[in-house]
């Protein structure tokens, strides 16, 4: 049996509400990662679950470019809405290749790739990242089943490979504009993701003029 990371935890009032903030470092890596909790996550109750990967442009530099920072405000607002609720904020930048080198397939796709085909002319993966650190904090928190908020059905898959018991599947889908517009079909078309509402560029580019 594997031993539970041991969390530090402490109150942070936020815009959005009043959570508990905790922390660890993977014991592997030395990666720290973050948790909010808003309510009581360990009653044995499915629990609305943000799983979220760092994305230092999207999350804290207000870009435009991916949908990241809506999502994570967003979901923070549903689990305060809620009253209960955790956000699961795993250091994992740029899909885990890291920031210079999510600059670099940036770069990349200023010159025409899309996000799938730039970290493949890196020489890097679509996707490297790993869910165990999510599944050991969600456990060390107690919660005992998540009603996950993602598009991503690879994410719900990865996590109940790891043991985390997914109750069911909330769509995320907000952030849209015209900045992200091919991003988001790219992770549509090549990535699987369920974005059941396709953006139409147009229809967004009037709603801004109008
Ligand atoms: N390599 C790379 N990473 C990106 C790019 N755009 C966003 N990211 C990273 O992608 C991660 C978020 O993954 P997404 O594919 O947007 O979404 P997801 O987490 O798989 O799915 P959701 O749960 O629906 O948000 C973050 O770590 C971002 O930093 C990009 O163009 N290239
Ligand atoms: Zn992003």
């Amino acid at each position: 049996m594997s031993t539970l990371p041991s969390l530090v935890s402490c109150w942070l009032p936020t815009e959005l509400g009043e959570f508990q903030l905790h922390g660890v470092a993977d014991p592997s890596t030395g990666q720290e990662h973050a948790a909010l909790t808003m309510g009581d996550v360990a009653d044995g109750k499915p629990v609305l679950t943000r799983v979220h990967s760092e994305c230092l442009t999207g999350d804290t530099l207000f870009s435009l470019k991916c949908d990241c920072g809506p999502q994570l405000q967003s979901a923070i607002e549903a689990i305060a809405a809620e009253g209960r609720g955790a956000l699961i904020y795993l250091r994992q930048e740029g899909r885990g290749i890291g920031l210079v080198n999510k600059i670099r397939a940036y770069a990349l796709q200023q010159a025409g790739a899309d996000t799938v085909d730039a970290n493949r002319l890196l020489g890097l993966p679509d996707d490297s990242r790993d869910y165990h650190m999510a599944h050991d904090m969600l456990a060390a928190l107690g919660v005992a089943s998540v009603k996950l908020m993602t598009n991503n059905p690879g994410k719900v898959d990865a996590l109940r490979k790891l043991g985390t018991v997914v109750t069911e599947r909330v769509e995320l889908i907000v952030g849209q504009n015209p900045h992200n517009h091919g991003y988001l079909d790219t992770k549509a078309r090549r990535m699987g993701h369920l974005i059941s509402t396709p953006m139409n560029l147009h229809d967004l580019v009037n709603k801004e003029q109008s």
